[in-house]
């Protein structure tokens, strides 16, 4: 288990008791918390515990059980998912009885259900499609939305959620605090159940999830040891407020806990080159050396603030096109740029120009903001299709549906046996040639709840997540401004990882590394976002998470030609246009 590891990893997997490491980009944190979940899995495996790895995305965690796999270890007794699944899955749902707001029941509004509503009501409240409105929400469960000018509008959204029974993200939160601070006595028994609570990218964790964690590891008697990584100059979700606490910060409000603070130096992943260029983007000044095998390569580092908007498509096909005629693997190519509209539009006309050139199309599929949607996990087993190398990732996610819809109150296959099994044979049996995919999943949905005997109509959560599910899909794939592929076979690409060109946004390729990364649209306005509160330093670190995913090419691009909504021209972010550098 320990054999991928150096001593400095090797440490902070071996310490006992609660940790918080920190380290900079590329040292292997994400390595040692897989490790650290194996071997304190394999220290319960005769107990009731249970291991908890809260990560940032689905994917982050999907990665963790792929390295358990990896070394053989047994994955059983761990629940590794976002810290929204984690509250649904064991605060609100199991002890939705107690709390007045969700005791008869709920649905979850997932991300497209939330901007639907908020944008109706932008609309109705004369407010302009752009403004930025915060639906976060304090301890007290008030909105932590600062400008007044939103309060009529937020009042009203609360109301017209509470009609609907529906909870939000924000509200998940809101109602797992709300139940753990008014009985201690679910704070004991998670604090009971969980051995480890290990936590990735604590420095983008806001400060209700912080309450949330703090409650169960400070619970009366508590045994649950807290593992914490992350990097505060990688803290890029501020306006989304999270926020790096310190290490007292911690301490105090999860108990005055004692915490060991741990670092790894060194970067298994960038050239010297790289690292010394990023480091300007760094707010603490720490030295970081390269440990990679490719050092002290020179590799290639660009800065492009002449090309035109339009001539970009042609300047990035030719760059991927060298690097691809070099050798280096299409997942080990990324594009990247800080914001959505920049992205979709280009990673089209990247497809069209290199029509031979495979293409990660994650983020350019319709189902994307639907994953909290039972129809989305549905649809997950569906779209990959089974294979050896897929058996045990299929076999898992079907133990977690099933278990989902026990939660909705339907009995799954009642009185069989190894019931994920015969599941899945129904599943893989439902055959379909409609080639829309939509329409494709619609057939396969209702042809697998026949066959298991299943009546959507009877479950009114079902239905209305059925409803949420096309609805939403439809109304994204009919938006002309991302002109969505339809048929199944890109909707399928939605789940075949790294097979292609990354194309996605900053925020997007948190934690992962390439080869060769080419950022475009560092504007400022996009660098940072006008809505951040403290725009140099989010600027600072977006740029900083930028670089360090390189390993040994770097391009960078501020294009001409594009215009804020008054008509003045976006310039090169501030950060970037003020470092000197002998670029390539
Ligand atoms: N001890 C090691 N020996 C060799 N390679 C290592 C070691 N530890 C980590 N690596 C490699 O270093 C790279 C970065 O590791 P990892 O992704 O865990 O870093 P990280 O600290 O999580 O980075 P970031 O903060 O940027 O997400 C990976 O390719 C990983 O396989």
């Amino acid at each position: 288990m320990f054999q991928d590891l150096n001593k400095q990893q090797k440490t902070a997997v071996l310490t006992a008791g609660h940790v918080l490491l920190s380290a900079c980009p590329g040292s292997g944190k994400t390595r040692v918390l897989a490790t650290k979940v194996g071997l304190e899995l394999d220290k319960i495996s005769n107990t009731k515990k249970m291991v908890v790895a809260l990560t940032f995305t689905n994917r982050a965690a999907e990665e963790i059980k792929r390295r358990l796999a990896k070394i053989d270890i047994d994955a059983e007794k761990l629940w590794a998912g976002t810290i929204h699944s984690f509250c649904l899955e064991w605060i609100i749902r199991p002890y939705s009885p107690y709390l007045e707001e969700v005791k008869n029941g709920f649905v979850i509004a997932d991300e497209y259900k939330c901007e639907d509503l908020i944008a109706s009501l932008k609309d109705q409240y004369g407010f302009e499609w752009w403004e930025s409105i915060s639906t976060r929400r304090n301890l007290d469960g008030a909105f932590s939305e600062r400008d007044p000018r939103f309060r009529d509008l937020l009042s009203n959204y609360d109301q017209m959620l509470a009609g609907q029974r529906l909870i939000d993200f924000d509200l998940i939160l809101y109602f797992s605090y709300k139940l753990l601070h008014q009985y201690p006595k679910i704070c004991k028994s998670l604090s009971n159940l969980i051995h480890l609570l290990a936590v990735d990218e604590y420095q983008d964790t806001q400060e209700l999830q912080y309450a949330i964690l703090a409650k169960i590891v400070s619970a009366r008697e508590s045994t649950t040891s807290l593992f914490m990584v992350g990097d505060e100059d990688q803290a890029i979700y501020g306006s989304l407020g999270g926020v790096a606490k310190s290490l007292p910060d911690i301490s105090v409000q999860f108990g005055k806990i004692s915490i060991t603070p741990l670092e790894l130096s060194g970067n298994y992943r960038s050239t010297q080159r790289i690292i010394d260029y990023y480091r300007n983007y760094q707010s603490r000044a720490i030295s970081i050396e390269s440990l990679a095998a490719h050092a002290e390569e020179a590799g290639l580092l660009t800065f492009n603030n002449e090309i035109h908007k339009d001539d970009l498509p042609v300047y990035i096909a030719e760059i991927i096109q060298h690097n691809i005629a070099m050798g280096v693997p299409e997942h080990e190519i990324c594009v990247l740029a800080p914001q959505w509209p920049l992205v979709i539009p280009m990673g089209k006309m990247l497809k069209s120009r290199l029509p031979d050139v495979n293409f990660d199309a994650v983020g350019l599929s319709p189902l994307m903001k639907n994953k909290e949607n039972i129809w989305f996990k549905v649809a997950r087993l569906f779209l990959v299709p089974p294979s050896p190398r897929m058996y045990f990732v299929r076999a898992r996610w079907t133990f977690e549906l099933i278990d989902e819809f026990v939660a909705l109150g339907i009995e799954i296959l009642p009185g069989v046996e190894k019931k994920a099994k015969v599941f899945l044979r129904h599943l893989n049996s439902v055959t379909c040639d409609e080639d829309d995919g939509l329409a494709h999943l619609e057939h396969c949905f209702g042809e697998l709840m026949e066959r298991l005997g299943i009546e959507i109509a009877q479950n009114s959560t079902l239905k209305q997540h059925w409803e949420y599910f096309f609805e939403s899909t439809k109304k994204r794939m009919d938006d002309a401004r991302f002109d969505y592929a339809r048929d199944i076979g890109s909707f399928k690409k939605l789940f075949s990882h790294a097979t292609g060109v990354v194309v996605n946004t900053c925020h997007g390729v948190k934690g992962e590394e390439f080869h060769t990364v080419i950022a475009f649209g560092l504007l400022h306005g996009y660098v940072p976002n006008w809505k951040d509160d403290d725009h140099l330093a989010t600027s600072k670190k977006l740029l900083y998470v930028i670089c360090s995913r390189a390993k040994n090419h770097l391009h960078l691009i501020s294009e001409r030609g594009r215009k804020t909504r008054k008509g003045s021209p976006y310039t090169t972010t501030m950060h970037l246009q003020n470092v000197r550098y002998p670029y390539d």
